[in-house]
């Protein structure tokens, strides 16, 4: 019997940014907060009732410790190899308004994760799931990871656990023509996909409005289920051949990063709950919205602040 629904892999890194709108040239002080997709991920679904484990490879240092410790204080299992070789990765993130810019900024050479193969692994977490979650920022990490991804998503077929990915194309990691070859690799693996309408045109070439894009999607890589993102203008469900349309919900944004984390988790746990697509989506939307307004990488929201915004679209002043 698995205690755990949902199982993510990939890394997580401590995110370092200087206070307000300062400048890495100058700042004289760094917060630090634990960020990554797949973690985003475990903590937005298990804030929505779906237990879930953290899995990855992470250095035995303070740094490795300080970002393990973060993701356990927010209630996910954290199932980690603790390695004595390899770096903690980390990111910067200068924040700014147009026309500079926020700017994120990698060290994250030579990490423990990036040498991360399956069989160190307990491939049974994954097989025991009722999901397994990762992106496409993992194989783009190390030639390494591209095995173990696909390793992994193959545990998972093996164990009847459905797989499911965010393409989450990285272009400070590595070029579209290596990411379109190797995801679309992994493809064949994978039974829900979410997806950037932006990737989808500049990474994989395909044309369209994001309706056509779900469509095409859907039936040339036989996916269950596809969902493209479109930022502010909402995201497109794709599922037995049936375009589901999501409006985003308006929102006062204080930080973007983890937004679609906060809604691939949310869409996730909802299905786990039993929720058809086009519901699931609305909970997903709502709780990016919700997540737009909390600094840092996490969706550190409640079940019922998504309720309240599905129900009132988030007008409702709560007294
Ligand atoms: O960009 C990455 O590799 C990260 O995982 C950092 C952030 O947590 C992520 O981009 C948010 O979605």
């Amino acid at each position: 019997m698995s205690e755990t629904d949902l199982v993510t892999f990939g890394e997580t890194m401590l995110r370092l940014s200087p206070p307000d709108q300062e400048r890495l040239e100058d700042a004289r002080e760094f917060e630090v907060r634990a960020g990554g997709a797949e973690s985003n991920v475990a903590i937005a679904a298990q804030r929505l009732g779906t237990p879930a484990t953290w899995m990855s490879k992470v250095p035995e240092t303070p740094l490795g410790r300080r970002a393990v410790g973060e993701l356990r204080q927010h209630g996910i299992d954290t199932e980690v190899v603790w390695s004595h070789r390899g770096r903690q990765g980390t990111y910067y993130l200068e924040r700014a308004g147009e026309p500079r810019g926020t700017n994120v900024i990698y060290d994250r050479e030579n990490t423990a994760v990036s040498t991360a193969k399956a069989r160190e692994l307990d491939l049974n977490t994954i097989k025991d799931a009722r999901v397994f979650f990762t992106t496409g920022i993992t194989p783009a990490l190390s030639s390494t990871l591209r095995d173990t991804t696909a390793s992994l998503l193959k545990a998972a077929r093996e164990g009847g656990t459905t797989t499911a990915f965010d393409f989450n194309y990285r272009r400070k990691l590595w070029s579209p023509e290596e990411a379109e070859e190797t995801m679309t690799h992994l493809f064949p693996g994978i039974d829900v996909l979410v997806i950037a309408a932006r990737d989808a045109r500049t990474v994989l070439g395909f044309e369209g409005d994001p309706r056509q894009l779900a469509h095409k999607l859907g039936s040339q890589y036989e996916f269950e289920t596809v969902v493209v993102t479109r930022g502010s203008e909402g995201a497109i469900g794709w599922h037995d051949s049936v375009v589901h349309e999501q409006p985003a919900y308006d929102t006062d944004t204080v930080s973007r990063i983890g937004t679609g984390d906060a809604f691939t988790g949310s869409f996730i746990a909802r299905r786990l709950e039993g929720d058809d697509v086009p519901t699931a989506l609305e909970y997903a939307a709502a709780t990016a919205a919700l997540k737009r307004t909390i600094p840092g990488d996490v969706a550190r929201v409640t079940e019922e602040e998504v309720e309240a915004v599905v129900r009132e679209g988030g007008e409702e002043l709560s007294r």
